[in-house]
């Protein structure tokens, strides 16, 4: 396998033959069975705080298209939650399919969504960065909220309006004073496992939090992410039709929710 991706011969099926963690005992992502998810009266709510000045640029890194913050101090965190202590947010970014009828990660009893949001955070008050975070079985929290097809999404258009300006692998242009709770439901409540990474090098190293409450995404505004390339300029264009990994055995894992 040249590089990873999402095709027949680079794609999730053959990740496994350069990370063998693949085959691993808590990989991510999964098919949530919502009659065996386990209801925990102690977990609190979720909160994310964070400040619109932390966001820096939006990028296409030939997977997918991400918002990244600035993490050099505790200045947007999430808390709450199965978590213990701050984790800083790194980055947000999105997995969307060839069709809307396809595109999330997680499934809830064999539902998917067009497309899943992930903010990721590493735990910063027991790690000193997030590549040391990464390494760790408490160091990563991601954050998930599904994309359902529906109205326009005043919020996201933020982010689908800059897509035609990093059209091609590698161009990022700048992008600031954005908070993204803006993206987040009404409700909070969430489903919670131990799981991975969803894309190389899947390190087993995320706290999964789960939204229940589904966003929505216009099939037109999601038509723009497909737009996106995965090649360079220069390079024969190929487009970012399908970004999304199946999900994974569960392996006896328990999925709780507040
Ligand atoms: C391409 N990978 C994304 C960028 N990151 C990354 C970059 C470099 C190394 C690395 O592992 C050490 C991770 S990341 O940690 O922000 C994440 S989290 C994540 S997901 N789908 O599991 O939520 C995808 C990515
Ligand atoms: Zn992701």
């Amino acid at each position: 396998m040249l590089h990873w991706g999402y095709d027949e011969h680079n794609g999730p099926a053959h990740w496994k033959e350069v990370f063998p963690v693949a085959n691993g005992n808590r990989q991510s992502p999964i098919d949530i069975k919502t009659e065996e998810t386990k209801y925990d009266p102690g977990l609190p709510p979720i909160s994310p705080n964070y400040d619109p000045t932390s966001a820096k640029v939006i990028l296409n890194n030939g997977h997918s298209t991400s918002v990244e913050f600035d993490d050099t101090e505790n200045k947007s965190v999430l808390r709450g939650g199965p978590l213990t202590g701050r984790y800083r947010l790194r980055q947000i970014h999105f997995h969307w399919g060839a069709s809307d009828d396809v595109g999330s990660e997680h499934a809830v009893d064999g539902k998917k969504y067009a497309a899943e949001l992930h903010v990721v955070h590493w735990n910063s008050d027991k790690y000193s960065s997030f590549v040391e975070a990464a390494r760790q079985r408490d160091g990563l929290a991601v954050m998930a909220v599904f994309l359902r097809i529906g109205e326009c999404n005043s919020q996201l258009k933020k982010i689908t309006d800059r897509l035609d300006a990093i059209r091609a692998k590698g161009k990022q242009a700048l992008f600031t004073n954005f908070d993204p709770s803006c993206l987040l439901p009404h409700s909070l409540d969430y489903w919670t496992y131990l799981g991975s990474l969803t894309v190389p090098p899947l390190l087993e190293s995320v706290i999964w939090i789960i939204v229940r409450e589904p966003i929505s995404v216009s099939s037109e505004q999601l038509a723009k992410f497909r737009s996106l390339l995965c090649t360079a300029e220069g390079e024969a264009a190929c487009c970012m039709l399908r970004n999304y990994r199946p999900p994974q055995p569960l392996k006896g894992r328990e999925v709780r929710r507040n």
